[in-house]
């Protein structure tokens, strides 16, 4: 019986072209070529090939590397060298495994530090006291020739003085070895519509580095008015506010912004956290802001000293109102400032929480010799400064300075 309805039956040797793929050669039932035993082409693992061209030995056809071609003919893809993964030694403990990662943080931040050392070594740092004419006018003229007056000095020292210059309009040269802020004839005007009032009356202070300073006044005293003129977040009308040596009265807004990125910390009633970021990415956003030294803090170190180490990866809406504060505590301490305001940072918080945050600004004071200054109504909270701050009508009313500060779990809460 003839086998033609069989190709695997078909006799190749019967067709004179069988050895040459070239020619007419019979072909399987999906067109591919017979081998020369008159089989169609059997696959590595015994699969019979499509479609593809068999080399005349009946051999399947190699690649460049010496692999088989795939059945339709194509170059396999060469063959993935496995990635090799840093993997810690075994004998390495979780604590070892831990330093390491730390010291390397660490590193990092030194070198970092250093780096920002040498260039603002190469800064000025010129003392020059300029003419501020005092303006006898009153009302809204009088606001406005002061505020074209500011705007002149502002724009011809800006730079400087964020450049480490001293610039003072009131002969007043800052000892910042001593003083965070110093505060000389601080006055502030707001104006609404035509009317003008004056806020800050004739301020003069002088704030030591590395004190729990608290702000105390009454409702409309003006203690945010001053909390936000010492910390960059707005600026007197006359004066020199000294923060950090800085006089922030002739900062422009561009460079009040530099000023508070590269020297101060803050933390508000409410904690103001990003909601879409874990405790841990909060925190690293004011990281990133840091301006590095020595005694920079790891994101690790931050979060054990805050007591949060287990809570780093929760979003804000999985935290308490005390612990989110405590959150944003670790992201202005990423930012290693110089100075840690807070407006009314317990205001938002009950008893319990409130004592919380409290130690911890006490703890952040002590540990790293942060300035910490707050605002508060709380005549109890002032009982946990070193200094307090009385402030009444626009005027600083009281400087008290307290030798033996209570701790916060030793005041009223009420
Ligand atoms: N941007 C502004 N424009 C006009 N007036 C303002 C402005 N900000 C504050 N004031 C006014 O300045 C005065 C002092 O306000 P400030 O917020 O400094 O007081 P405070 O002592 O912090 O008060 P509180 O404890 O109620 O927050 C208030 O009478 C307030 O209405």
């Amino acid at each position: 019986m003839s086998n033609q309805n069989t190709n695997r039956g078909q006799n190749p040797n019967n067709n004179p072209n069988n050895n040459n793929l070239n020619n007419q050669q019979p072909k399987g039932p999906n067109g591919q070529p017979i081998m020369p035993n008159g089989q169609i082409p059997i696959g590595p693992k015994g699969q019979p090939i499509m479609g593809q061209p068999i080399m005349p030995n009946g051999q399947m056809p190699l690649g460049p590397n010496g692999q088989p071609l795939k059945p339709n003919g194509k170059q396999p893809k060469a063959p993935k060298t496995p990635k090799t993964k840093t993997e810690w030694l075994p004998e390495l403990t979780e604590q070892e495994r831990k330093d390491a990662k730390d010291s390397k943080a660490k590193e990092k931040i030194l070198s970092k530090a250093q780096k920002y050392k040498e260039k603002k070594a190469k800064k000025g740092g010129a003392f020059k006291v300029v003419n501020f004419p005092e303006v006898k006018e009153t009302g809204l003229k009088g606001h406005k020739t002061r505020i074209r007056l500011q705007k002149q000095l502002t724009s011809k020292y800006s730079k400087d003085i964020l450049n480490g210059d001293i610039i003072s309009t009131t002969g007043n040269r800052p000892d910042t070895s001593r003083y965070a802020i110093e505060i000389y004839g601080a006055k502030k005007w707001y104006t609404n519509g035509d009317m003008v009032t004056q806020i800050l009356k004739g301020v003069d202070l002088k704030i030591e580095k590395s004190k729990f300073i608290v702000i105390l006044g009454p409702s409309g005293s003006g203690k945010t008015t001053l909390l936000n003129s010492i910390s960059g977040l707005d600026k007197v009308t006359v004066g020199d506010v000294f923060s950090v040596g800085h006089n922030l009265t002739l900062l422009k807004d561009s460079h009040l912004t530099k000023f508070r990125r590269e020297n101060v910390g803050f933390i508000f009633q409410q904690y103001n956290l990003l909601s879409n970021l874990t405790a841990r990415e909060n925190a690293e956003v004011g990281e990133n802001l840091s301006v590095p030294t020595e005694n920079s803090m790891t994101i690790e170190e931050i979060f054990e000293t805050i007591g949060m180490k287990e809570q780093m990866n929760k979003y804000p809406h999985q935290m308490s109102g005390g612990q989110q504060q405590r959150v944003s505590i670790a992201r202005a301490l990423a930012k290693n400032p110089e100075i840690l305001f807070g407006d009314e940072p317990t205001g938002a918080l009950d008893e319990e929480m409130g004592r919380k945050v409290l130690e911890i600004l006490l703890e952040v004071k002590n540990r790293f010799k942060t300035t910490v200054i707050i605002v508060t109504h709380n005549p109890n909270i002032a009982e946990i400064g070193d200094t307090v701050i009385h402030v009444r009508n626009g005027l600083i009313d009281k400087l008290a300075h307290n030798s033996n500060p209570k701790k916060p779990s030793e005041i009223d809460w009420s």
